[in-house]
């Protein structure tokens, strides 16, 4: 009998030059979108080149896109981008907050499955770009005997920018696989009730620790270019609008008081509306003077929420007028939302665990 790490197991009578045969497990590989390794010029270049010549990102031909990007975006954006990065890091950790807060969802989740299924499930995380990368985490979870895969993009509204690729970027990692895992990957989740009350709660705690209640919440998601909507027929947009809806219905709202917008628009294409710095510049102007915004596309806070949002819209917003802005963070490792992503898993695992 030979036993390593994870238990593998050979029994005498085996030809030594078979696989070990390890325990069999199930993996939860959880997935985000990945983050610079710092914010200096080359982490932040080698980060960004990887991102934006995907082209589930930025769709143009290879031809046209790559000598654009090559030398007028990346011999800028990583300057730009890593000064931004750098308001926000998170300097003890040595990491960005998105890593930081995945890592926290992992272990919040890994407790939970140890709560529901033993020691049966195992659970771990990866980024679409940069590390750790799809195919490192895909072989720990096979080398620790998992034979069954359960992948989830951590995006509650599907897009083929996030969820698509992500995917795309599992099954590439698969394809280098001789002894393929059963894998199965998880839909969209905007609409799951404990995902609408997860968000719920949050509003309504923000909205608690308040004076005066806002007069609107914007509910701000990341921007895509139209054409993918109106051309190519991505859901995005229209789960997002069902996001708001669900959660403005729970919240016992009128139509007027909760908002979609989108934001992080990027190069000259006209990208999805209403633009959020746009708008909270026009609610400031016609009197709606304290706002909450909310970024429900987002399971982690980062660059876009904390730096885009919480500096940049929340400027526009006070440049036009407006007095009271209030970020309402992300779920991140919010119990609720823990709890959220725990079913969506527990039941996307059926049949695979008892
Ligand atoms: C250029 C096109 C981009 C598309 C399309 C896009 C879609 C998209 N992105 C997210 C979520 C995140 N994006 C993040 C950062 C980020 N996004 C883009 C560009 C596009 N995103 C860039 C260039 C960057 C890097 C930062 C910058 O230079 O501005 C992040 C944050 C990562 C972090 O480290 O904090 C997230 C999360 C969604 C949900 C989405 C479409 C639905
Ligand atoms: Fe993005
Ligand atoms: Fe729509």
């Amino acid at each position: 009998m030979k036993d390593d790490t994870f238990g593998a197991v050979r029994p005498e009578h085996a030809p030594t030059d078979h696989p070990a045969i390890v325990p069999e497990k199930v993996g939860v590989l959880l997935a985000n979108l990945g983050t610079p390794d710092g914010y200096d010029y080359w982490s932040m270049r080698r980060y960004l080149n990887e991102f934006l010549s995907d082209q589930r990102v930025i769709d143009y031909p290879k031809w046209k896109w790559q000598p654009i990007l090559q030398t007028v975006v990346l011999g800028k954006r990583p300057f730009t981008s890593g000064a931004a990065y750098k308001t926000i890091w998170n300097e003890d950790a040595g990491e960005s907050p998105l890593m930081t807060i995945t890592k926290q969802q992992a272990a919040g989740i890994t407790a939970e499955m140890k709560a529901r299924f033993g020691d049966n499930v195992v659970v771990d995380y990866c980024m679409r770009y940069g590390n750790p990368s799809t195919e490192s985490r895909l072989q720990a979870l096979l080398d620790q005997g998992c034979r069954r895969i359960l992948f989830f993009p951590l995006y509650p509204q599907y897009a083929g920018a996030t969820t698509a690729t992500a995917n795309d970027q599992f099954f590439r990692a698969l394809m280098k696989q001789k002894w393929q895992p059963a894998s199965r990957t998880v839909p969209p989740y905007f609409d799951r009730p404990d995902y609408i009350e997860a968000l719920a709660g949050s509003v309504t705690r923000a909205y608690a620790a308040l004076d005066h209640e806002p007069d609107v919440l914007v509910a701000s998601y990341h921007g895509l270019p139209k054409r993918y909507l109106t051309e190519e027929g991505d859901p995005y947009h229209c789960q997002c609008q069902k996001t708001t809806r669900l959660l403005r219905e729970r919240l016992g709202w009128d139509k007027a008081k909760a908002i979609t917008t989108f934001q992080s628009r990027f190069g000259p294409e006209e990208w999805l509306q209403p633009y959020t710095v746009g708008e909270v510049a026009r609610l400031a102007e016609s009197g709606k003077k304290r706002i909450a915004v909310i970024a429900p596309a987002f399971s982690a806070d980062c660059i876009e929420t904390l730096e885009e949002i919480n500096e940049e819209i929340r400027e526009s917003f006070e440049h036009a007028g407006g007095e009271s802005f209030t970020y309402i963070p992300c779920l991140n490792d919010d119990a609720a939302h823990i709890a959220a992503l725990s079913n969506v898993i527990a039941e996307n695992l059926g049949g695979w665990v008892g």
